[in-house]
């Protein structure tokens, strides 16, 4: 069994989050796929263990006291999800509820579903497509309870590839560092043409911890106009 280092049930206990043993065997596992992995294909650049249990996995698990309240079942969608964050660790903390991977590049699909696999994550699957293209499908466009992301671009950017996926009264969950208020005065104009409502920023940690991570989170309490999101590559290279 893939070494678990002593501390990560007490920093989860912390934040809220509890595992049971064979979902931090999983983890455990997942994490190991991750880092032998990315010897081969750049899913991470956190290499050590310690610093990918705390980086990678119990970061990622800092989204799950933003979920609630959640109804059983919701869906989640993780943007840009890369290797499978924060998307794969909540699966496997959550699952109660069915998680969608959206990831533009093949090759790291192919390694989301071979996790998917080894894992046994039957509340899990993974799809290779670009966000501005997924958010103007009708099987997919204001059908998640949730989407989240990290490190996928500027929030102006995020909020274009997030808010068309989520349902009205849904939520987008956005892991942000310390640039988060420079971001969001810049993303005034996204906030009110994509149907933002109430946004709150919070801590991911309590102040012990001493991490810059920040969690927006925003409430979409109208319909995304018909026109966003526009083009690939349009939100990134002409932000709203
Ligand atoms: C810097 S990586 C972060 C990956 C992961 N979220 C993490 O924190 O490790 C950004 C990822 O978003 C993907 N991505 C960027 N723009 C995208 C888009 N418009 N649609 C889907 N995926 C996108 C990239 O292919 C890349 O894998």
């Amino acid at each position: 069994m893939p070494a678990i280092p002593a501390f990560v049930t007490d920093e989860l206990s912390q934040l809220g989050v509890t595992l049971d043993p064979s979902q931090l065997d999983t983890l455990a596992r997942y994490l190991d796929r991750l880092l032998d992995t990315t010897q081969r294909i750049n899913l991470t650049a956190v290499r050590e263990p310690d610093a990918a249990w705390r980086r990678l996995i119990i970061d990622s698990l800092s989204l799950v006291p933003g979920f609630e309240p959640v109804a059983e079942d919701a869906t989640i969608i993780d943007i840009g999800t890369g290797g499978g964050l924060p998307g794969i660790p909540l699966a496997i903390a959550r699952p109660d509820l069915r998680v969608t991977l959206l990831e533009a590049t093949g090759k790291k699909v192919r390694f989301l579903n071979e996790c998917i696999e080894a894992l046994g994550l039957t509340n899990t699957r993974a799809i290779q497509q670009r966000a501005e293209l997924l958010g103007q499908d009708p099987a997919h466009r204001q059908q998640y309870d949730i989407a989240v992301s990290r490190a996928v671009g500027p929030m102006t950017e995020v909020l274009e590839y997030s808010l068309p996926l989520v349902k009205v009264g849904g939520r987008v969950l956005a892991m942000k560092g310390p640039k988060l208020e420079q971001e969001l005065a810049a993303a005034g104009d996204a906030l009110g043409i994509l149907g933002a409502g109430d946004m709150e920023v919070f801590e991911a940690y309590p102040p012990n911890f001493k991490q810059d991570l920040v969690i927006a989170s925003i409430i979409k309490d109208r319909a995304t106009p018909g026109m966003y999101p526009r083009r690939p590559g349009v939100p990134k290279h002409e932000p709203l």
